[in-house]
């Protein structure tokens, strides 16, 4: 067993479980959370994987969103991540702001030294995780991604980019130009270097622009969100979904701010969309 388990609560009937192991693609200890619902004590079971935003760790999802009640009806897993590669050795921002570096790991492959060695946190949702979890934890090879903010972002481009290895693709207050706002543009100058066309890779909008979208998408925006519109960019993409004629529904949520109080007021009917494509919830 590769998985060293940190913590254990029983939680609806099912159990909210955090581990560390040593992840051999971004060269350090790595924690993460997993809800497992009741129906995983007896069979596997399909995993949503969320993906948090700045700042965040592999708790605020879990103890904040309120999922883990509709996740064990449905029989729905949760994989939590963390946000970036964890501890000594680990490049910070050199002034050590919150929106880059520790806590910020923006979901792509670092490129640029001294990030490249750590930062490689889209090999590790999209690879080496899954990999993982299917080996060690009764979790089928069903999967759907959703995310918060950078999270969103993350969600939207690892499931754009990958549509065999995802059913659904949902976020919240995702960053969906980052080419064009000032996270994304610090994020990707400093793990990918200057050049605009290294960044395209990462950029739902234009990810979804070029190539529509294989899988069906549902995005919340609250219009009270303090990063809406400069860091997130939303109208975006939804000129991007009306070009490709993706199956995207983009939702602008009136009063809603950037906060987990607006994820959780959302999540069940999130949770519900991803179970219709995982094939427990009658299309
Ligand atoms: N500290 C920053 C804002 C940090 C912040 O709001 N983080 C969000 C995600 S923002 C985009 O990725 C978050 O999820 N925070 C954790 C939480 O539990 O709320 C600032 O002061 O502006």
């Amino acid at each position: 067993m590769s998985l060293n388990q940190i913590s254990e609560q029983r939680c609806f009937d099912g159990r909210q479980l955090r581990f560390k192991h040593q992840s051999a693609v971004l060269h350090c200890e790595m924690q993460f959370s997993v809800y497992l619902p009741p129906q995983a004590a007896s069979q596997r079971v399909p995993a949503l994987y969320w993906l948090s935003g700045l700042t965040c760790t592999d708790e605020n999802f879990a103890s904040k969103a309120g999922a883990q009640r509709i996740a064990a009806e449905l029989g729905l897993a949760l994989v939590i991540p963390d946000t970036s590669p964890r501890g000594e050795g680990v490049a910070d921002d050199p002034q050590g702001s919150y929106d880059f570096g520790l806590g910020a790991g923006f979901y792509v492959n670092a490129t640029e030294e001294p990030y490249a060695k750590h930062y490689q946190m889209y090999d590790y949702i999209v690879q080496e995780l899954p990999a993982l979890l299917e080996a060690e934890l009764p979790l089928t090879s069903l999967r759907a991604i959703s995310g918060h903010s950078m999270g969103g972002h993350g969600a939207l481009v690892i499931g754009l980019r990958n549509s065999s290895r995802y059913r659904s693709i949902s976020a919240f207050s995702p960053i969906c130009h980052p080419s064009a706002c000032p996270w994304g543009i610090k994020a990707l100058t400093g793990y990918l270097g200057a050049d605009p066309n290294r960044w395209q890779q990462y950029d739902a909008a234009l990810l979804l622009a070029q190539q529509g979208s294989d899988l069906p998408i549902l995005v919340d925006q609250g219009l009270a969100d303090q990063f809406y519109p400069e860091q997130l960019r939303t109208e975006t993409l939804l000129a991007a979904a009306k070009r490709s004629g993706a199956q995207a529904e983009i939702r602008l949520q009136p009063g809603y701010d950037h906060s987990y109080y607006f994820i959780a007021s959302f999540i069940e009917q999130h949770l519900r969309f991803h179970a219709r494509y995982l094939g427990l919830l009658a299309a």
